[in-house]
């Protein structure tokens, strides 16, 4: 990895640090997947820093159900440069109350360097399982195939929970000495008894997760320093039969017509339809005319609807 992103991440994790344990009196709450020292805890610091009191959460899932009156912000993973789409966050963005109650205000990408993690004094050759979050299990798969190929790979809800259950021993459970976590190295730094095995065990030399920044509805402005990356971007979720060619047609073309890219698709299987009727997930850009950008998405929208295709805006940034 370049000397550069690893600086840029060493300084990272020491303002961190200086947040995650931040007094919480009168702030805004930021749901987040937990327990502290995920990804999702890093990246909600990087942007939020001392303006929010955090809120841990066990699962994605759980991150956008926590969004209320009373807990305004949540961050999401969405997308790895190594492994993908988050399928988690695409499945919960399924959901009808994302777009109404729940909306996306834009995106932050984090630099991720994966530690192998253990239980004090635990040796390479004692583990037999290796738990992590399934993002961080498959960004690894390559180190793990080579210095560890007979261990069962187990999948957890996130890395530091992975982490916390090297700590526990529940009769009947996992043997924590003959388990190692995938997780950040400033796991160890937030949960005793625990020491790095060896560093920098992801797939490739640069390593970014983006996350979603998600609020509770339109309104809530989101803290004066926060500054999220590029601005005339939406996300949109759009759902057509299967009969209807047209209407999965008329998606391109309405967003070229009305000078817009489409940056990016997704796509999960639809919640209540039948079989192979998907939802797609569009994001989609302003080209280099950003005039009018909110009208010409508008337009956009109105015209991939009278294809016959239900569309939900899901956020507007
Ligand atoms: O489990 C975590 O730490 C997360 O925040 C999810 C995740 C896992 C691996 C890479 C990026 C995000």
């Amino acid at each position: 990895m370049q000397s550069r992103t690893i600086d840029a991440m060493n300084a990272s994790l020491v303002r961190f640090r200086r947040y995650m344990f931040a007094s919480s009196s009168k702030k805004p709450k930021l749901a987040f997947l937990g327990p502290l020292g995920t990804y999702s805890h890093q990246a909600a610091c990087e942007c939020f820093k001392e303006s929010v009191e955090y809120i841990s959460q066990p699962t994605i899932a759980d991150v956008q159900q926590a969004l209320s009156v009373d807990v305004p912000f949540g961050i999401i993973p969405q997308e790895n440069s190594i492994n993908g789409s988050v399928v988690e966050t695409y499945n919960l963005l399924r959901n009808p109350a994302v777009g109404r109650d729940c909306v996306v205000r834009g995106y932050t990408v984090l630099g991720i360097q994966h530690s192998l993690v253990v239980r004090r004094g635990v040796k390479i050759e004692d583990v037999e399982n290796v738990l992590s979050h399934e993002q961080a299990l498959g960004q690894c798969r390559t180190w793990l195939a080579v210095h560890l190929p007979m261990a069962s790979l187990v999948p957890m809800d996130s890395t530091a929970s992975a982490a916390e259950k090297l700590l526990s021993s529940e009769p009947g459970g996992f043997n924590p000495r003959k388990c190692a976590a995938i997780c950040s190295s400033v796991v160890v730094t937030i949960y005793d008894d625990l020491e790095v095995l060896q560093k920098g065990i992801q797939d490739g030399e640069e390593n970014f997760t983006r996350f979603y920044v998600l609020s509770f509805g339109t309104d809530v402005p989101l803290p004066a320093t926060v500054v999220l990356p590029t601005q005339n971007m939406a996300l949109l979720r759009v759902q057509a039969p299967l009969e209807s060619l047209a209407g999965r047609l008329d998606i391109t073309k309405a967003v070229n017509t009305h000078g817009l890219d489409l940056l990016r698709i997704d796509r999960r299987p639809s919640l209540h339809a039948r079989p192979f009727d998907d939802v797609y997930f569009l994001e989609i850009g302003a080209t280099s005319d950003n005039s009018e950008w909110s009208d010409r998405l508008q337009r956009a929208v109105e015209r991939v609807k009278r294809s016959g295709a239900e569309v939900a805006v899901l956020g507007v940034w």
